[in-house]
C-alpha cells in the first residue's frame, strides 16, 4: 500500500493497463455526488482520510438539480434529511424545496472541501485479489477512459439512477403524441389544455397529476394495482415523524394499523376513487418492498374533486388513443411515465457479493452497508436521506478505524 502522505499517484506499471491513465487513490473511491456520497466524504474528511469522488454528470446532486420537478419539496420534515455534520439553516422551512436543498448540499460540499471529478461516468469496478484492490474505470467527458485503483470502494449511485421505462404494447410504435419520463418533467406550462396520461401513482405521479390541474391540463392517472395514500400531516404534526416516534414502542405492524386508522380518518375511504390498499401495511411494504407510501401534497382533494381521473391498468396504445384493461377507450395527447426508477450497479459492479441482481445489497436494512474486500454501500436502505445518513456514519468509521490503524503501523515501521 501507498505511504499515506501520497494521496495520489500516476501508476503506469501495470502491464495490461500501461496505456491507460491510471490514479492511485490513496483512500477511498466513492461513486457517485449525491446525498449519500457527499455524507460519506464529510465524515472521511472529518477524521483526515483522503478520497475521490467520481460523478457522472457535471455537479453534485443531480437527481435534485436535473432530474426533478420545479414544485418538489422534501416531503418528509427537515430534520429526517439533513446530512451528518452540518444542520439545515434555522430559517428553512419545516419542508426545504428542492432549491433549498441543493443550496444546503452546494454549502455541505464547500463546508467539508469536497470536489468531486465531474464527468467521470463509472462503466467498470472490480477486485483485483492479486494485490488486494478495487480497479475502477471512468468514461472521462464522454471519451477517455481513466482507471483508479484503491484499497476501498464506495458505491454511492444511489436507488434512482435509471428511469424504468415499462414495455407498454403500442406506445413507442403506434401512439403517436409526446412521451416523456417524469426525470424529465419540470412542469404542466407545457401541457395546457392538453389531455396528459400520467402512468403511475407514487408520489411522482400523484403530484405531477396536481401540477398538471394547476396548469389546466386534463390528466388520467392510472392505478394498475393498489396504493397507500396517507396525510403528510394529522393535525398539524407530521405523519411520518409520528410513525417513527411510536415506532420506538409498538411493533410495525401496530403502527401501520394506527396510519390506517388516522388515514381514514383525515382522508375518509380512498377506495371510493379507485385507490384501493393494498393488504400489507404502508411502512412494512416500505421496508420490505420499497414500495412507498404517497404522502398527500393536495392531489387527492384533485381526485375527489374529479379533476384527476383515476384509470385502470392499460392494454394498448393506438394512435392518439389508450386502451384500458377494463375497456374503456381514452383519447390522449402525451404520456408521462411515472414508473419509477432502479439502481445501475449491476451494469458497472462486477464480481461483489454484497448486492443482488437487482442492484440492492443482499442484506436489508441495517446490515446492507457493508461487504467483503473493502466495499461498502451507501444510500440503498429505502429509507431515504436518513438511511443514507446512517450508513454514511458507519461506512467512514468504519474506514477511518482502517485508516487509522494503517497510518500509525506506518508510523511505527
Ligand atoms: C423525486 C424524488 C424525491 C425524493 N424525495 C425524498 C425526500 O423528500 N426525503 C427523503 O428522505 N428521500 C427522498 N428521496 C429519496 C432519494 O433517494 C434521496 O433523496 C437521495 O437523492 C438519494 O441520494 P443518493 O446520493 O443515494 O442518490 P442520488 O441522489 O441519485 O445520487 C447518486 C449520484 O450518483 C451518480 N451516478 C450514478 N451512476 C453513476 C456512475 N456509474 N458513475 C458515476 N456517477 C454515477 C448520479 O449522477 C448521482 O449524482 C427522493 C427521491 C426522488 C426520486
Ligand atoms: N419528496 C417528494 O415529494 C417526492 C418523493 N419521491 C420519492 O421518489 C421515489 C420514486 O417515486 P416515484 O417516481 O413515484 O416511483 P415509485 O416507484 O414510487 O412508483 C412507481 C409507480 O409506477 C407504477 N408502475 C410501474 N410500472 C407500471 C406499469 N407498467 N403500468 C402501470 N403502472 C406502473 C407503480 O405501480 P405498482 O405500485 O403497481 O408497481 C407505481 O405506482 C419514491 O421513493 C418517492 O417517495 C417522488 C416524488 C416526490
Ligand atoms: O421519499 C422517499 O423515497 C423516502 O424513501 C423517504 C421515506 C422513507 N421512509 C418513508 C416512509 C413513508 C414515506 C416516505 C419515506
Amino acid at each position: 500500500m501507498a505511504p499515506p502522505n501520497l494521496m495520489e499517484q500516476n501508476c503506469n506499471n501495470y502491464d495490461d493497463f500501461l496505456s491507460r491513465p491510471c490514479t492511485w487513490v490513496n483512500g477511498p473511491i466513492i461513486v457517485g455526488a449525491g446525498p449519500s456520497g457527499l455524507a460519506v466524504a464529510s465524515g472521511l474528511r472529518r477524521q483526515g482520510v483522503p478520497f475521490v469522488v467520481l460523478e457522472r454528470t457535471d455537479c453534485i446532486a443531480s437527481l435534485w438539480r436535473r432530474r426533478s420537478y420545479d414544485r418538489l419539496k422534501l416531503h418528509l420534515p427537515k430534520q429526517f434529511c439533513q446530512l451528518p455534520g452540518l444542520p439545515f439553516p434555522d430559517h428553512f422551512p419545516e419542508y426545504p424545496s428542492k432549491d433549498q436543498f441543493v443550496d444546503y448540499l452546494e454549502s455541505y460540499a464547500a463546508r467539508f472541501a469536497i470536489t468531486p471529478r465531474f464527468d467521470h461516468s463509472v462503466h467498470s469496478a472490480k477486485y483485483d485479489d492479486t494485490i488486494g484492490v478495487w480497479r475502477v474505470t471512468a468514461v472521462v467527458a464522454g471519451a477517455e477512459v481513466a482507471e483508479y485503483i484503491g484499497r476501498w470502494l464506495v458505491v454511492a449511485t444511489g436507488e434512482n439512477s435509471e428511469k424504468v421505462v415499462p414495455e407498454l404494447e403500442g406506445l413507442l410504435d403506434e401512439f403517436a403524441g409526446d412521451v416523456i419520463h417524469v426525470c424529465d418533467y419540470k412542469s404542466g406550462e407545457r401541457y395546457r389544455g392538453k389531455r396528459v396520461l400520467v402512468v403511475g401513482c407514487g408520489n411522482s405521479g400523484m403530484e405531477i397529476s396536481l401540477d398538471l390541474c394547476d396548469h389546466n391540463a386534463s390528466p388520467s392517472m392510472v392505478v394498475r394495482d393498489s396504493v397507500h395514500v396517507l396525510p403528510r400531516e394529522v393535525m398539524g404534526k407530521s405523519t411520518f415523524a409520528l410513525a417513527v416516534l411510536l415506532l420506538k414502542w409498538l411493533p410495525l405492524w401496530a403502527v401501520d394499523k394506527i396510519l390506517l386508522l388516522l388515514a381514514w380518518a383525515v382522508l375518509g375511504n380512498v377506495a371510493k376513487f379507485g385507490l384501493k390498499r393494498p393488504s400489507a401495511g404502508p411502512f412494512e411494504l416500505k421496508n420490505k418492498q420499497g414500495r412507498t407510501p404517497v404522502l398527500d401534497t393536495g392531489a387527492l382533494a384533485k381526485i375527489k374533486s374529479g379533476e384527476i381521473k383515476v384509470v385502470s391498468g392499460i392494454k394498448s396504445f393506438s394512435p392518439g388513443k389508450v386502451e384500458l384493461v377494463d375497456g374503456q377507450i381514452l383519447d390522449v395527447d402525451s404520456v408521462i411515465l411515472a414508473t419509477g426508477y432502479r439502481s445501475n450497479v449491476p451494469q458497472w459492479l462486477q464480481g461483489c457479493d454484497l448486492f443482488s441482481k437487482d442492484g440492492m445489497p443482499k442484506s436489508p436494512f441495517p446490515d446492507g452497508w457493508k461487504g467483503n474486500c473493502g466495499v461498502y454501500a451507501v444510500g440503498f436502505t429505502r429509507r431515504g436521506l436518513s438511511g443514507a445518513s446512517s450508513d454514511a456514519v458507519r461506512i467512514a468509521n468504519d474506514i477511518g478505524m482502517q485508516w487509522q490503524e494503517e497510518t500509525n503501523l506506518a508510523k511505527r515501521r
